[in-house]
């Protein structure tokens, strides 16, 4: 720990910036690579919040060198008996020995039946022998994980290592797993995967052996020539391109993630949510959100008068699996493949059941009508509706895409005005969390939700 010590809270996916208290090393899953002798370790460390958090390593003996190519940048520190420390994510050992112990799918792709859970028992097939790491880099763009981009691997893939670990299966695996088990194409297809355990602490466990068991990572198959939705859209608005056309693709995407949920992840609550219960939720997270970004108290009783038109709405949506943190940078564009969506964690600070609760598909739709709002900020958007156009086309997709109202309906007009109106709180709701992420993580930028929020509550009263 005296080595990590303030390259460790410095990381951009360091998630507890802020806070005081004392990390602490719970465990090291030690892993081996079976072309180097050096030392592979998954270290979690326990954060003030009782989160767990994943930092993979590897220890070096001072004579034996560095691997040929590795950033210099990646070197954490030296141990008090010479081992020299890296930051494993960077290191080809770290990345072999990932690959020889994590589990991989028995047959093809779409045989192997539902997603099983965190160590599970499907069969596994070998990693390769000798994996060639050519080209290997670490992302660094705005992550809360981790992601390894292995080009020359057959086929090629990313590995990302998740940050945040906690019991149980990780929605990042599971969840692709079943979509692509079911056929589903608009994700890319899960190739392995690694379990961990470690001391349960005071926490009981089901089976009563003290300790705990959950994903730390997965491969998946590299999206070729992709382009990250959010680059894509920003460069639109700088350019004044309009993105109409592909916000309505996004939009009919969506609601096939949304069609593909349903079949591959059966909520098992087929009932529609109750208006209440859909607010309760709204106002706790709209108070927790107000007591870590105080800038929002002012706004605390016109948010609240806005989710009080959502109390009366009747007739709500059935909840279903949904995405959870949907928004641009969730998204790949390629020439070949259209739109992939990625990363179904749901937002980096839910708890696991948080995630894992059925909710509202519009609840996705909404966090991506927030994107467009971001890159029309962040790409300084040179046409005045050049926001309004991609998010009037993202919603025609989706409701274009999904059994919504139709001309023929006698509900229509009700079924729509509750749609807009929740999307109204949705957004609210997301615009609020974001509020509270940026002023964490990016301050410069709480501008641009807080915006948000203000052009959602103007006329509230
Ligand atoms: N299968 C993939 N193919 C190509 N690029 C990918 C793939 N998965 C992720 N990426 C790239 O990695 C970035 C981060 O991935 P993501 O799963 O969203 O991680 P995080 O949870 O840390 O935000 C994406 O924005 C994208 O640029
Ligand atoms: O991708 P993550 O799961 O790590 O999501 C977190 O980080 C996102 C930032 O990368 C954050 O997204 C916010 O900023 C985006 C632009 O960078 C914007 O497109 C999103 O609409 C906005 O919410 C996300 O909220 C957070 O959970």
């Amino acid at each position: 720990m005296a080595v990590l010590g303030t390259w460790l809270t410095a990381r951009r996916w360091f998630p507890a910036k802020g806070t005081s208290g004392a990390v602490e090393r719970v465990a090291v899953v030690d892993l081996h690579d079976p072309q180097d002798e050096a030392r592979v370790g998954l270290h979690l460390l326990r954060l003030p919040s009782g989160a767990l958090l994943q930092v993979p390593l590897v220890l070096r003996a001072p004579q034996t060198g560095l691997p040929a190519g590795l950033d210099p940048a990646a070197v954490v520190g030296t141990t008090p008996d010479g081992a020299v420390v890296v930051d494993g994510c960077h290191d080809p050992a770290f990345v072999r020995a990932w690959l020889a112990a994590a589990e991989r799918p028995a047959g093809p792709a779409g045989s192997a039946g539902s997603a099983e859970s965190a160590g599970s028992t499907r069969p596994a097939q070998a990693g390769p022998a000798r994996p060639d790491l050519t080209g290997m880099r670490v992302l660094s763009g705005e992550q809360s994980n981790t992601s390894v981009i292995l080009p020359a691997l057959d086929p090629p893939a990313i590995l990302k290592v998740f940050r945040g670990v906690s019991t149980g299966a990780n929605p990042d695996v599971e969840v692709p797993l079943a979509l692509s088990d079911a056929g589903w194409t608009g994700v890319p297809r899960p190739l392995a995967w690694l379990t961990g355990s470690w001391p349960a602490g005071d926490a009981a466990t089901e089976d009563g052996s003290g300790s705990s068991t959950g994903h730390l990572g997965v491969l998946s198959e590299l999206v070729l020539g992709a382009e990250d939705g959010f680059e894509l859209a920003c460069r639109h608005a700088s350019e004044g391109a309009s993105f109409g056309a592909l916000a309505e693709d996004l939009g009919r995407t969506t609601a096939q993630m949304h069609a593909a949920l349903r079949a591959a992840l059966p909520s098992g609550t087929a009932a529609s949510a109750s208006a209440d219960a859909v607010v309760t939720v709204l106002r706790t997270r709209a108070a927790a959100a107000v007591v870590a970004a105080p800038v929002l108290a002012g706004r605390a009783a016109a948010v609240e008068a806005l989710f009080t038109e959502v109390a009366r709405l009747s007739d709500l949506p059935p909840l279903q699996r949904v995405h959870g943190d949907y928004h641009l940078g969730q998204v790949l564009h390629s020439a070949g493949r259209g739109w992939s969506v990625l990363d179904f964690e749901g937002e980096p600070s839910a708890s696991e059941a948080e995630r894992n609760r059925p909710d509202l598909a519009l609840r996705d739709l909404a966090g991506m009508l927030r994107s467009l709002d971001y890159a029309a900020a962040v790409g300084a958007a040179s046409r005045p509706d050049w926001a309004e156009e991609a998010r009037t086309r993202l919603v025609a997709g989706y409701l274009g895409e999904t059994a919504g109202p139709t001309a023929t309906d006698p509900d229509a007009a009700a079924r729509t005005a509750t749609t807009s109106a929740l999307l109204r709180a949705l957004e609210l709701d997301k615009a609020l969390y974001e509020v509270v992420y940026e002023s964490r993580n990016r301050p410069s930028w709480v501008s641009i939700p807080l915006d948000g929020v203000d052009r959602l509550l103007e006329g509230v009263r």
